[in-house]
């Protein structure tokens, strides 16, 4: 069922937690809420699932408000990073803990139970596992029947906190794959928190990034990759690196480059920030291309080159990703100079307008103009 977050406020003292959050939530949707740790993911979390209370601000479930309700009503199924499971009840009876305390009127009979149990533990591929005890399984396994505990009572939300947070890269990237079937085949509306800005991206219907309590952003995937929409969401979602940039005179000047900038009627004066993401930025093959950088180190992962690079004009260097075949082609070794081009900047402003940005493409490699700039997108505040 929808569910419509309102103005949510949670403060601990003088820290604000949750800063008058808004989100609605789709029937059936599968939404992760990513940021850093301390951005309120869990705080956000544990007010939904009723272990916590707000200190101001609503949720309705379908015009239902859904914070008047004990925990135990809400319908909500739940599933914690590490395994919650209690150790001296078989797995079978971990499943059926939701069941067997609901309140009177809602617990089913022993036999439905029973029957609920096991239609629980084929569909999360545990069939034969329901006498084993939780030290009798992988993590990844433990993970599954703390779900299918979750799902026991049929939640109409499922609140799903670093689940494979403990599990190493290849479970956790199995996991991932199956949860995403899981949810296409059952349909419950799904929260769930993250970290991991590739977790969330791959997982996702909608993403919403957090920082310090307060929405960031909300969007597809590909929209929050592609429009970092805030100069905090471009450097945590799309690993954007800062270049020293500024606006003068209708002229934007970034390393020793200029270039005219479209302004649309806006203050020419705006301070702006420059980020560029590690896949734009390319290696070019003349001296006279781009801008001059020293190769400091280089990792293979994955098929790719992971490159760091002094580029002259910087103090910090700055992360790119090449394709194998880019890094074969120039054979530029540790501590050799190779010329880089900036593909795409995107450029934040921010002023007395509200904030702003806008994308320029800079094409072809070898110039510094023509470049397509903008046009202009206004932020919500
Ligand atoms: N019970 C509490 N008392 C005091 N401060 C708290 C309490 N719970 C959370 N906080 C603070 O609120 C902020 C948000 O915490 P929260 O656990 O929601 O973050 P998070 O995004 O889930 O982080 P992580 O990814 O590390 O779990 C943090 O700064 C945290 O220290």
């Amino acid at each position: 069922m929808a569910i419509e977050i309102s103005r949510l406020r949670r403060q601990f003292g003088q820290h604000v937690a949750l800063d008058d959050l808004n989100l609605t939530i789709a029937e059936g949707e599968f939404v992760a809420v990513l940021g850093p740790s301390g951005s309120g993911k869990t705080s956000l979390l544990r007010i939904l699932a009723g272990l916590d209370h707000p200190d101001a601000g609503t949720v309705e479930r379908e015009g239902e408000d859904l914070l008047a309700l004990d925990a135990r009503r809400r319908g909500v199924g739940l599933v914690f990073q590490h395994y919650a499971l209690f150790p001296h009840m078989t797995v079978a009876q971990n499943v059926a803990f939701g069941l067997r305390v609901r309140p009177w009127g809602l617990r089913p009979r022993a036999a439905a139970i029973k029957a609920r149990v096991q239609e629980l533990l084929k569909r999360v591929e545990l069939d034969g596992f329901a006498g084993r005890y939780p030290a009798q399984l992988s993590g990844g396994q433990r993970q599954r029947v703390a779900l299918a505990r979750a799902l026991a009572i049929e939640p109409t939300l499922l609140l799903l906190d670093e689940p494979f947070g403990a599990l190493d890269a290849q479970v956790r990237g199995n996991l991932r794959r199956w949860l995403r079937e899981l949810h296409r085949s059952l349909g419950i509306t799904t929260l769930f928190v993250t970290h991991d800005q590739d977790e969330a991206l791959e997982m996702a219907d909608r993403v919403v990034v957090m920082n310090r309590g307060r929405i960031e952003q909300i969007g597809t995937p590909e929209q929050i990759h592609r429009y970092p929409a805030t100069p905090f969401a471009s450097r945590f979602i799309a690993r954007s690196q800062v270049l020293s940039g500024y606006l003068e005179d209708k002229v934007i000047h970034v390393l020793g480059r200029s270039w005219p900038l479209e302004h649309d009627g806006i203050d020419p004066t705006l301070a702006i920030a420059v980020h560029v993401r590690p896949e734009d930025i390319v290696p070019v093959c003349h001296q006279d291309e781009g801008w001059s950088a020293r190769l400091l180190s280089v990792r293979h992962v994955a098929g790719t080159a992971r490159v760091a690079l002094h580029v002259s004009g910087l103090d910090e260097p700055l992360d790119a990703v090449w394709t194998e075949r880019d890094w074969l082609r120039h054979g530029v070794a540790v501590g050799e100079r190779i010329n880089v081009h900036f593909q795409t900047l995107t450029v934040f402003a921010e002023g007395g307008e509200g904030r702003l940005h806008a994308r320029i493409d800079v094409h072809p490699p070898h110039a510094t103009s023509p470049v397509t700039v903008g046009p202009w997108r206004r932020l919500e505040a």
